[in-house]
């Protein structure tokens, strides 16, 4: 079952052609990792499930209904974070909330319950003082709380992890996480370890289209290698090893070999101990010895590469 289906979907502005022909299903109860590189046209396909902006051609549909430009009756399914969202920097969270849970109809005890039950949910319960004091990470949890006030069956995420130190973007990620079996999240970025650390499924769109579409554990056995990687203590060194293990490519298990600064990347097929190996031969043929030599598991930002190249 999808929660939410994008069938043929496109989408100019003027001569820019942004999103070309995109079909994008999204499985119910997972957490979809919506990726591209910047200006790929993530945010441009949430305003269209949002309706808030109209498509040149297509369907879409949430829940089973029809989105239709304008018309806000399929955001009753949809919460929605945009990646800083703005609040009234003089209220407290409570009263925020409250007016948010005022205007979607909610009164009396069903809205202080329900207030109170979503600020615990995103650990901003003993938070009293006003949202104008509120760290990032803080306001991204209120948005969220905001977002999940209504309960929806599916809530959307635009790069809500960007503006975030590496603390607020672990507890804002554990919260999504903690999310999983309750909505369907759809949470667009271009951080592949965000995805990696919390995404069950992943789209990848490039050129206007979601050019792969799979769960992350599909994806990594299809197209990613596992790879050995090399540190070295210069830069030059690292160079002088990627030279000598460039003509292994493609034969002798070693596939792909990649340099960058003192780092070497060798993406190999096979047994890992032949590859290992056949690189530390070489290497130590001329007494090239790496500081670190680790084997990796396939990694996202291989995938990610490997796709829009
Ligand atoms: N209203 C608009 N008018 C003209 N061009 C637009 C408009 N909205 C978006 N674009 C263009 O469409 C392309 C896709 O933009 P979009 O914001 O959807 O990308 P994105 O994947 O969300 O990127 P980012 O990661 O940078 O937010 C960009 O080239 C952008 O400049």
């Amino acid at each position: 079952m999808s929660i939410l289906t994008l069938q043929h979907v496109s989408k100019s502005f003027g001569s820019k052609h942004v999103l070309r022909d995109l079909n994008l299903t999204v499985p119910t109860g997972s957490i979809y990792g919506f990726v591209g590189e910047n200006g790929a046209g993530k945010t441009t396909t949430m305003k269209l499930i949002l309706g808030l902006d109209r498509a040149d051609s297509g369907d879409i549909e949430v829940a089973g209904e029809q989105v239709r430009f304008g018309e806000t009756a399929t955001n009753r399914q949809t919460g929605y974070l945009p990646d800083v969202p703005a609040f009234y920097g003089y209220m407290t969270a409570t009263e925020y909330l409250r007016m948010c849970g005022q205007l979607t109809g909610l009164r009396g005890t069903a809205l202080a319950s329900r207030v109170t039950a979503m600020l615990k949910r995103v650990g901003l319960a003993s938070a009293s003082h006003r949202i104008g004091g509120f760290s990032r990470g803080m306001r991204q949890r209120l948005g969220i709380a905001q977002a999940l006030l209504t309960m929806p069956k599916l809530l959307i995420c635009d790069e809500p992890t960007s503006a975030l130190d590496p603390q607020g973007r672990t507890e804002f990620l554990d919260l999504l996480a903690s999310l999983r079996g309750q909505t369907t999240i759809l949470f667009s970025t271009h951080i592949l370890s965000d995805v990696e650390r919390i995404c069950d499924h992943v789209g990848i769109l490039h050129q206007g289209r979601l050019q792969v579409s799979a769960s992350l554990a599909d994806l990594k056995q299809q197209y990613a290698k596992p790879q050995v990687r090399l540190t070295f203590e210069t830069a030059v060194q690292a160079k002088q090893a990627a030279t000598l293990l460039m003509p292994l490519q493609h034969h002798n298990h070693v596939q792909q070999v990649t340099q960058s600064a003192g780092e070497v990347a060798v993406a190999y097929a096979g047994i890992y101990a032949a590859a290992a190996d056949r690189i530390l031969t070489a290497l130590l043929a001329v007494r090239l010895v790496p500081l670190t030599f680790s084997q990796e598991e396939a990694n996202l930002d291989q995938i990610f590469m490997e796709v829009v190249q």
